[in-house]
Formats: structure tokens, sequence, C-alpha cells
């Protein structure tokens, strides 16, 4: 019955989160202090992700250069997914393969942040892109799922890498979601203090 396959997407999702939840907040700490390094030396973040994880990538950007639940001032964020004149001509001269490390390197520099999505791991372009990260001496936060697929092996000791222990990529992305806001109550708790919301 269609009533109870939508209900089982609420149990499924819930459960994952309750299963994540101990698993997750250590590395997820461990990105706050990253992210917050980061913006308080001057940093910025470039973010990139590939159809629901470019979203991701998006809604992350607009809660660091906007805001989330409290006012503060701006934070630096930039996602690699929206420039189309950047993603097609990019595309076209050289390969989809490097829409998001092209614009790393032109834009990533010493201490900025390179949040990499991806839920299996494995897509070609956002593992060029912790590359070029690595290149211009970036930390990366990387979110992943499935075992973590190739960005296991990609990252470094350095970076921060948070996979969510599922196969199903829309229960991934759930998962990322929830983690993405973790982030951002995390960054303005510990930069404003225990300050009451205004939203
Ligand atoms: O949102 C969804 C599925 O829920 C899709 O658009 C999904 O993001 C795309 O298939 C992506 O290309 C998957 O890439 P990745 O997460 O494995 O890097
Ligand atoms: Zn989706």
């Amino acid at each position: 019955m269609l009533e109870q396959r939508i209900q089982q997407h609420f149990i499924d999702s819930a459960d994952l989160k309750y299963q994540a939840a101990p698993l997750l907040s250590k590395p997820i700490a461990d990105a706050v202090q990253a992210l917050l390094t980061c913006v308080t030396s001057g940093g910025k973040v470039l973010i990139c992700g590939n159809g629901g994880s470019a979203a991701d990538a998006q809604h992350f950007a607009a809660e660091f250069v906007g805001r989330f639940e409290r006012e503060r001032p701006e934070l630096a964020a930039i996602a690699l997914t929206t420039d189309s004149s950047i993603l097609t001509a990019v595309a076209n001269d050289y390969g989809f393969s490097v829409i998001f490390s092209r614009q790393v390197r032109a834009l990533g520099q010493a201490g900025d942040v390179l949040l990499a999505i991806t839920t299996s791991g494995n897509s070609e372009n956002v593992l060029k892109a912790i590359e070029a990260a690595h290149e211009r001496e970036m930390v990366i936060i990387g979110l992943s799922g499935r075992g973590g697929g190739k960005m296991t092996r990609a990252l470094r000791d350095t970076d921060v890498h948070i996979c969510v222990p599922h196969d199903r990529t829309a229960r991934v992305q759930e998962v990322h979601l929830l983690t993405l806001h973790c982030l951002c109550d995390a960054v303005d708790d510990l930069l404003l203090g225990d300050t009451e919301s205004t939203l």
C-alpha cells in the first residue's frame, strides 16, 4: 500500500539517523573545528557535488553567506555548481571530470576548505577537486556514504571524512543535509556563544 511505503521511508530515515549519531558526531565536530579555523583566519569554503549533492552545496553556501538560525556576520562560501558559463565552458573544452578541479585551482588558497560531497564516494569530478585542493594546501571535509568509495583513499590524515553508514543514495543524502545543518549550528554556537536564536 502506498501510505505504508511512504511511512517506511520515514522509519528508515529516522533509524539511520539514530544509528549514525554516535558514529558521526566526532568527525562532524572535527569538521566544525576545520571550518572555524578557516573562517576566523580569513579563509573561504568551496563546495562541490553532483545532482542532489549540488543542491546541498548551494544550500550550505546560502546558510554561510546568508544565515542559519541566528544573526551573525557573513561567512565566505562558494558553491562550485552554479556558474553555468564556467561549467559549460570547462566541460565542453576539457571534460566534465574537471568542472570542479579547475575552479578549485582558480579560487582555492592555502587555509581554505573544500567541502566535497558524493554519496558513492566515486564521482570523478569530486575526486579531482580533492586532488586540486591538496595542491592548493586546503583542508578537505569529505561527505560520503556506501563505505566511502574512492574518497577514502583520496583523503589525507589532515582531512575529515564523514561517511554515512548506508548504501542507498537517498538515505545518505538525508544524513548529509542533517550534517550540513549541524555544521552551521555548531559554527554559529562557537562564534556567537550561547545567544538566543532570533528566527
Ligand atoms: O539526488 C539524487 C538521488 O537522490 C541524484 O540526483 C544523485 O545526486 C545523482 O545521481 C548524482 O550524480 C550521484 O552522484 P554521487 O552522490 O555518487 O557523487
Ligand atoms: Zn535526490
